[in-house]
């Protein structure tokens, strides 16, 4: 009998305790390999579920008690530094000394370790219950959590991924004219002999799509990447992958088209509803990333400017500066004055003001400071703005049921 168990399921019982679901497929295995947590070698006979193993993306039930939670990032490519630079933003380095090192902790979240992971594992993990925390694209997120319960999305828009997937259609020979979802469904070319081929990733929004929007017959055929190539190849008449720039579409003669995008996309932060529920301390740790995360990508939008103005009063100023809508800032202008000696006499000729603007508007908001009398502005980055409370953590309790 092969040992199948995991070394990371198995614990001595000084650690914790190692809980498994019963299921029709499990069997009895005896196991021996070093407790995760002391070391020590542990024999153990434990129930593992098999179809676990055999089918990484419908994991069961598996709750492990363990003391520290576990934040799952994506381990390679744009995902995986996009998720690690946020969290520097936010004051949370997660200490990675080498790409292929796939477990890290981040010294200011102590009861944490990070999991670097493969983003379809991320959300597999979630569900069995080995991670309780993920950073991964909607996309993954929705093919391989389905419509999952325990799947509680925490933070929907992080400030990296905004691509979205979409179907892509030849822009020659029989798609030429075809521009909307609508019109490619109404092809006369197919039928049940003949159906509509479809290279995608996404084996189960690909479907539902198609289905939701009636398109019946239609085939689908699925690759590890580049699947733009698929039409020029002959494997398939149309693609349904995810768009970013739209440099890959075009650079292999497709287009999209009306009706044709399935999901928008960004980099959500999303959690295990049981692991939250079941572990008291997952909550505070959801609670500090989202507080940080919140107030990061607040400020992130914004720059703080600093002018001055001459005047006879801080009203006086208050007045001319909110008379421009655009300068009244996050909650109002701060304005203090400004001392200075004259003629060896402290007097008060100016005012300085302190908003907040956003990044987008800058050069306008400067505009209508200049048309009050402002001068000498100055701009400088924000990096948090901490309200008085945060709106998406009433929101994520509600969700919860707490
Ligand atoms: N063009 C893009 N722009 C921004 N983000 C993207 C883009 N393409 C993909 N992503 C995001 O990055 C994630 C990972 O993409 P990648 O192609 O590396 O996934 P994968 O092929 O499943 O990973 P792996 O090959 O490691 O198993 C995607 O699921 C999506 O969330
Ligand atoms: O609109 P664009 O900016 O051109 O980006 C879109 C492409 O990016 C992703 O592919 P990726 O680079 O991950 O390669 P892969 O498909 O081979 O995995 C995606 O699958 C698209 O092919
Ligand atoms: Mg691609």
């Amino acid at each position: 009998m092969s040992l199948l168990l995991p070394t990371n399921l198995l614990q001595c019982r000084s650690s914790s305790l190692l809980l498994l679901s019963p299921s029709s497929s499990t069997t009895a295995f005896s196991a021996i390999a070093p407790c995760r947590i002391c070391l020590r070698l542990v024999t153990s006979c434990v129930a593992y579920d098999q179809s676990s193993v055999v089918n990484s993306s419908a994991p069961k039930a598996v709750v492990v008690e363990r003391d520290q939670i576990r934040l799952g990032l994506v381990s390679k490519g744009r995902m995986a530094t996009n998720s690690l630079n946020l969290l520097k933003d936010c004051q949370l380095f997660v200490k990675q000394v080498n790409p292929r090192q796939y477990v890290a902790q981040i010294p200011q979240l102590p009861n944490t370790k990070v999991c670097f992971q493969r983003p379809k594992d991320i959300v597999t993990k979630l569900l069995s219950g080995d991670l309780d925390l993920g950073i991964v694209g909607l996309d993954k997120l929705r093919e391989y959590g389905q419509e999952n319960e325990d799947l509680i999305i925490v933070h929907e828009a992080l400030n990296f991924g905004g691509y979205y997937l979409s179907i892509a259609i030849p822009n020659y020979g029989i798609f030429e004219n075809i521009k909307s979802l609508k019109e490619l469904a109404q092809m006369p070319q197919w039928s049940e002999e003949r159906p509509l081929r479809v290279a995608t990733g996404f084996t189960y929004l690909g479907p539902k799509f198609m289905k939701e929007n009636g398109i019946k017959h239609v085939t689908f055929s699925t690759a590890s990447g580049a699947l733009e190539a698929a039409p020029a190849m002959g494997i398939a008449d149309v693609v349904l992958d995810l768009v970013s720039s739209g440099t890959t579409l075009k650079e292999n003669n497709l287009k999209e088209i009306e009706g044709g995008v399935v999901l928008q996309c960004k980099a959500v932060l999303v959690a295990s509803r049981r692991a939250l529920t079941k572990r008291k301390e997952a909550l505070n740790t959801v609670q500090e990333i989202l507080e940080r995360l919140e107030a990061h990508l607040k400020a992130d939008s914004q720059f703080t400017v600093v002018a001055n103005f001459r005047g006879s009063s801080a009203e006086e100023v208050a007045e001319r500066v909110l008379s421009q809508p655009s300068l009244s800032g996050w909650q109002g202008p701060t304005i203090s004055p400004v001392y200075c000696r004259r003629g060896g006499k402290i007097s008060i000729d100016y005012y300085a003001i302190v908003i907040c603007v956003p990044k987008k508007t800058l050069y306008d908001s400067v505009k209508h400071l200049r048309a009050v009398g402002g001068s000498g502005v100055l701009v400088s980055p924000l990096t948090y703005i901490f309200d008085e409370d945060t709106p998406r953590w009433g929101q994520f309790l509600r969700n919860l049921g707490i």
